[in-house]
């Protein structure tokens, strides 16, 4: 693959936008990305924020592409992959799919069958460069179409290719919706901190700062998260308090509770839309 790859992607909402954000700011060129979706508000924003090229019409989208990432809901994949089947089967693209449970078998069927697809569940904070893929390949996709995926989502962040399908769902549990928990997190510690006291604004800048903190001394290790919690919990102190309250109070099954709910709920989505395609 000499020359530079064209990347078609369907959908232009939330997840799109950050890929593509994060793909720009990490020096892919504008001119090699397409973008479809019938909105075009989306689309109009897309191209004013990063000079993309754009249109509603998903077959010429699809055209263009040598590799094509489908953005939309899971929902509405039947129908977008069944409207570009004819042409993808002609121009024979890497199909990769960002959709959450949605099986590669499902897609190829949709699409007519015989092409190499790439599963890989990105999660927003790809816009700012600090994105956590998982991904998975099909048999039919040769190395040279897995570096491409990986130079994609390593542009904008960590990128873990798994061998099992199945184990995308952990994934989704984990990484795909995680950015949502921290976020409920944020919110909790920035309301607690208020009704202690501090200004909004500050509570919410300590709060980012301390999250954003800790993330990067457990990245660069080498000590455990455990041995990190128990380096700030002084005997007698204030963190003791705290941490023995989430304790009594089941946060850790709390959490297990949660990451279960969104893993068979990925499970769960995989075998609705694949009855979808009896
Ligand atoms: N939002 C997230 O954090 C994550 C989302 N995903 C997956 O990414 C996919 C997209 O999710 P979001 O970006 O959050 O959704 P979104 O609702 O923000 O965006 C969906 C986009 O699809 C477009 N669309 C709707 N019908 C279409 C059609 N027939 N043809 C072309 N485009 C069409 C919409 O106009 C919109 O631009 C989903 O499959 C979701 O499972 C995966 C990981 C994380
Ligand atoms: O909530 C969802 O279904 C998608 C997949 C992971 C994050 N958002």
């Amino acid at each position: 693959m000499s020359k530079p790859q064209t990347i078609a992607f369907i959908g232009a909402g939330n997840m799109a936008s950050a890929i593509i954000g994060g793909m720009i700011e990490n020096g892919f060129k504008a001119e090699n990305i397409w973008v479809s979706a019938p909105d075009d508000s989306h689309l109009q924003s897309l191209r004013k924020r990063f000079g993309v090229s754009v249109t509603t019409d998903n077959r010429h989208c699809a055209q263009q592409a040598d590799m094509i990432v489908l953005a939309v809901k899971p929902q509405v994949m039947r129908q977008v992959c069944q409207d570009i089947a004819p042409v993808v089967q002609n121009t024979r693209p890497l199909m990769v799919s960002i959709a959450a449970g949605l099986e590669c078998a499902t897609l190829d069927n949709w699409l007519g069958g015989g092409l190499p697809v790439v599963r890989v569940m990105p999660n927003t904070p790809s816009l700012v460069g600090k994105g956590s893929a998982g991904l998975y390949a099909t048999d039919d996709v040769e190395q040279a179409q897995r570096d491409a995926v990986s130079a994609i989502f390593e542009s904008i962040g960590v990128a873990v290719w798994v061998e099992q399908e199945d184990l995308l769902h952990a994934v989704t549990a984990l990484s795909g919706s995680g950015p949502a928990y921290f976020f409920l997190m944020l919110e909790a510690l920035e309301d607690a901190a208020v009704a202690n006291g501090l200004e909004a604004a500050t509570a919410r800048k300590l709060a980012i700062q301390t999250m954003a903190g800790a993330a990067e001394m457990a990245g660069r290790g080498p000590d455990e998260p455990a041995q990190l919690k128990r380096n700030v919990m002084s005997p007698g102190g204030t963190t003791e308090q705290a941490i023995r309250t989430f304790e009594d109070g089941g946060l850790r099954e709390l959490v297990t509770k949660a990451s279960t709910a969104a893993y068979s709920r990925s499970g769960e989505m995989a075998r609705e839309l694949a009855k979808d395609d009896e």
